[in-house]
């Protein structure tokens, strides 16, 4: 648990030497509070998560201040090929960004969902409103090709279902409801703008249930096709824990999938994955994942995250937690 001196507020040094429990909210509040003080002023409104080889779409940003993971207290260092370890924060098409330029997959962090879904709390205390969530899958669907884009209707969560769910150990009501309803997770009206603008563009873009397993094994023909059965169309090792906590935190979501390989659904294929190829071709595909969301982000309406705490409880809390 996080302490203030006095009333002095921590320095970024002192912040940087802190032990952060994700699931504790006071800690949370540090972690915010150490990226605060690296960003000033700047409040950003919608949140990209990139995923495997798309960190170019944050690339884009204009005016970027990139905070290292390295100086963010409790985060840890995203080290799977493809991903930066650091949070960009500027504008795109006038609006306001903060982007991971890489993210925490539960297989590299002892499936600990809390952990890894830490920077969507902290996109949701900044300010975030809208989350952008993309990710590199494995396709299931046989109607979709290599750098081919879904857009992600609904998820099948398996290690949630597992039991390993990114708020089973939140217990603070600053976190929001635990029972948190995952109907509409992907917001309809952002599901709608999502194709106009894939179509404006003229891109290709699919649309369907994006199933999470825990990996870091990619899956047998065997449990492609258990997926296929269960009605999944791409397949992938991450998303669903972040997804849960932005709907925890109110936050609304649109999510994508580029697809980067086929899914092999026959034992006696011997077709295999490699994360070299997932790079590959996600270099050769992030051109198009970029312009989309630039034009998405462009048309982007406002939008406001109800309050997850009411003013009363609101006023009982320390002083410093009232800038969040
Ligand atoms: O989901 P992202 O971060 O795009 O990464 C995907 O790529 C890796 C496998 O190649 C896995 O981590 C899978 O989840
Ligand atoms: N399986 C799991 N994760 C992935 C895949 C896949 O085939 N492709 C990219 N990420």
């Amino acid at each position: 648990m996080v302490a203030e001196k006095g009333t002095e507020p921590l320095t970024l040094q002192e912040l940087l030497e802190l032990k952060i429990d994700a699931s504790n909210f006071m800690d949370n509040v540090a972690v915010a509070k150490a990226i605060k003080l690296q960003i000033g002023e700047f409040k950003p409104e919608i949140g990209i998560i990139c995923g495997s080889g798309l960190t170019p779409i944050g690339e884009q940003l204009e005016k970027a201040i990139i905070v290292p993971y390295s100086q963010i207290p409790g985060f840890p260092r995203a080290e799977v090929p493809g991903h930066t370890a650091a949070l960009a924060f500027g504008e795109l098409e006038g609006k306001k960004i903060m982007c991971m330029l890489g993210r925490f997959h539960p297989y590299e962090y002892n499936m600990d969902l809390t952990l890894c879904s830490m920077p969507v709390r902290i996109m949701h205390l900044l300010g975030v409103q809208t989350l952008i969530v993309s990710n590199a899958a494995g396709a299931i669907n046989r109607n979709f090709e290599f750098g081919d884009l879904m857009l992600i209707k609904d998820q099948i969560f398996l290690p949630g279902l597992a039991g390993y769910s990114p708020i089973v150990k939140l217990k603070d009501p600053h976190f929001g409801n635990c029972f948190v309803s995952m109907h509409s997770a992907y917001d309809k009206s952002l599901r709608t703008l999502a194709k106009k603008v894939a179509k404006d563009i003229d891109l290709k873009l699919h649309e369907g249930i994006y199933v999470m397993s825990g990996g870091p094994q990619y899956e047998s023909p065997a449990e492609v096709m258990l997926y296929k059965t269960v009605g999944a169309d791409a397949l992938g090792m991450s998303t669903c824990h972040e997804v849960t906590v932005a709907r925890q935190c109110g936050i609304r979501v649109v999510g994508f999938s580029l697809i980067t390989n086929i899914g092999n659904l026959d034992a006696d294929n011997a077709a295999e994955v490699t994360h070299d190829e997932v790079l590959d071709v996600a270099k050769f595909a992030a051109n198009h994942a970029t312009k989309f969301v630039r034009q998405l982000v462009k048309e982007l309406d406002d939008y406001t995250v109800p309050p997850l705490l009411d003013k009363k409880t609101k006023e009982r809390m320390p002083m410093y937690v009232h800038e969040f």
